[in-house]
């Protein structure tokens, strides 16, 4: 796989349903060998943008593009990539088994992929049973399992955790990190960031159709300011030398810095010749950061 053939790229993007702007100048990339939450309040625009990358909402401004190329110029479609939009529009009295049969049949994959495909998600036990007695989680897994018939390099999944129970998430988080390893483009949306803090590596953040932040977690937690807990026997000291270049405040028995880095204040400590028995960095709450930039609730 090379990196360019599997890299999305939303440039300028922009959707006008009557009078709402669904997506507003939206421009994103995402690189191959990362799994990438794409993050938004409700109605921010997300299944929207997954639609125009997939070729099924035509933009009424900018681009969305697949190595470079739209959803209906890529030569083989399927085989570059996979999607999860609804999990729950199966054919409920066939079973998983027949299902992909049906799929294959229907994109000139030999009826064993369906099995392949069915065994990478784990449902083999399951294979015969029908679709109407299958649980979310393993609706999840066949939608999965459907996207996968083709191996494609990318993968748009539209909120694959709704309906997972917590095992079902690890099961998603280690199957995801593992496609991700394969070199692969793993996109996946989110309206609840926890389902999906421990699963991503980079966010794309969007509200009211526009992006407001995109990076790595530590990254975006970084710029806003995570505070530093600092312990020691002299930190009456230490909080006399930083009182007029940072934020302080006390807690059980440590001294919490905001606005300057980790870094800073051991470089701080160090030169002030001031004893520290910890300094770490406050793991910060990514809800509050995803609040901060959205204003949290739906965006419309
Ligand atoms: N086909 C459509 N016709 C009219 N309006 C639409 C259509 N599709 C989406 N919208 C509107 O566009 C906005 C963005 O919707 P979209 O489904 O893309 O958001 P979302 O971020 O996926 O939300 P959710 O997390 O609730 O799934 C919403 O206001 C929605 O009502």
């Amino acid at each position: 796989m090379t990196d360019e053939s599997g890299r999305i790229a939303v440039a300028d993007l922009t959707k006008v349903f009557g009078s709402v702007r669904a997506v507003d100048n939206l421009s994103f990339t995402v690189a191959p060998g990362t799994v990438t939450g794409f993050l938004g309040p409700n109605g921010a625009g997300k299944t929207t943008t997954l639609r125009c990358l997939l070729g099924l909402v035509t933009p009424t401004a900018g681009t969305a593009t697949i190595g470079g190329l739209r959803y209906a110029d890529l030569p083989r479609p399927s085989g570059t990539v996979g999607a999860v939009l609804d999990a729950s529009s199966f054919h409920p009295a066939r079973t998983a088994r027949n299902h992909l049969r049906v799929l294959c049949a229907a994109n000139g994959y030999p009826v064993q992929r369906g099995d392949e495909v069915l065994t990478l998600v784990g449902l083999t036990p399951a294979a015969g049973r029908k679709v109407n007695e299958y649980s979310a989680g393993m609706r999840q897994r066949l939608g999965l399992a459907a996207a996968l018939l083709g191996d494609p390099q990318v993968l748009l999944l539209d909120e694959p955790a709704n309906g997972l129970d917590p095992e079902g998430i690890v099961w998603l988080r280690r199957f995801l990190r593992r496609m991700a390893s394969e070199g692969r483009t793993i996109l996946l949306s989110s309206h609840v960031l926890s389902e999906v803090e421990q699963t991503v590596d980079d966010v794309v953040i969007i509200d009211k159709g526009s992006l407001v932040g995109q990076g790595g977690l530590a990254e975006l937690a970084d710029g806003q300011g995570r505070p530093v807990v600092v312990r020691g026997p002299d930190l009456d000291r230490l909080a006399a030398t930083l009182h007029n270049r940072a934020g302080l405040t006390h807690r059980d028995g440590a001294l919490v810095v905001t606005g300057l880095r980790r870094e800073e204040v051991g470089h701080i400590a160090f030169s002030e010749r001031i004893e520290l028995h910890e300094l770490t960095t406050e793991r910060s709450d990514l809800k509050d950061i995803f609040f901060a930039l959205t204003g949290g609730g739906a965006s419309r």
